[in-house]
């Protein structure tokens, strides 16, 4: 079941969904508006030959941090990691999901590619991998709306939750834009 904005807020006062810094006026009437942070990673193409999954590319990004007011210009075709400025953290028996913003997308502005689901018991910043799919650059200005979170109930509490030893919740207590972690505990099926 997806949250209304007044069961949003309950859950909030309760101390069971936690957005911090929480800001009431980011309610939508099923939603809550994020804003952007002010770090972003960048691909620094030149040091491989090709992205792999398997392999420990920590470098493969970079962090970059506009100064003051300064936007972060994101070229068409660029791909980048940003981060909600918010920190989400959920309870066993919620999960969310990162969405777009309309006016953004009309503007050709995605913040994410395909991964939108925050798992029941996740805590962290929420990392947005940005793309600009217009044909002029597009200014990305640190604290401005980026996005929103829809916060679903499950139909019972997770038994093991996201940040839990069973699961690799290779995320859990993220800092900022994250790079992947796909190499830790890399598992491919022998077909
Ligand atoms: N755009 C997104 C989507 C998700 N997450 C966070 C919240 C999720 O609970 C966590 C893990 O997401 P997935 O389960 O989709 O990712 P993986 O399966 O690759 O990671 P893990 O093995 O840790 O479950 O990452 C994020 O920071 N940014």
């Amino acid at each position: 079941m997806l949250l209304s904005d007044r069961d949003i807020m309950a859950e909030i006062d309760a101390g069971r969904v936690g957005l911090d810094p929480w800001d009431p006026g980011m309610v939508q009437p099923s939603s809550v508006d994020v804003r952007l942070d002010r770090y972003f990673r960048v691909f620094e193409n030149h040091r491989y030959p090709h992205i792999d999954p398997a392999a420990d590319q920590s470098d493969l990004t970079r962090v970059v941090e506009p100064q003051g007011d300064e936007p972060f210009i994101l070229h068409p075709g660029e791909f980048v990691l940003g981060s909600t400025y918010e920190v989400v953290s959920l309870p066993d028996d919620i999960a969310a999901r990162v969405e777009g913003k309309s006016s953004l997308g009309r503007l050709g502005l995605l913040t994410h590619a395909t991964a939108g689901f925050v798992d029941p018991g996740f805590s962290g910043h929420v990392t947005l991998e940005l793309a600009n799919v217009a044909t002029l650059p597009i200014k990305l200005y640190p604290g401005m709306k980026i996005g929103q979170f829809c916060f679903f109930r499950l139909s019972s509490p997770s038994e093991h939750p996201y940040g839990s030893e069973k699961y690799g919740s290779r995320y859990q207590g993220q800092r900022g834009p994250t790079p992947s972690r796909s190499f830790q505990s890399f598992h491919r099926t022998p077909i």
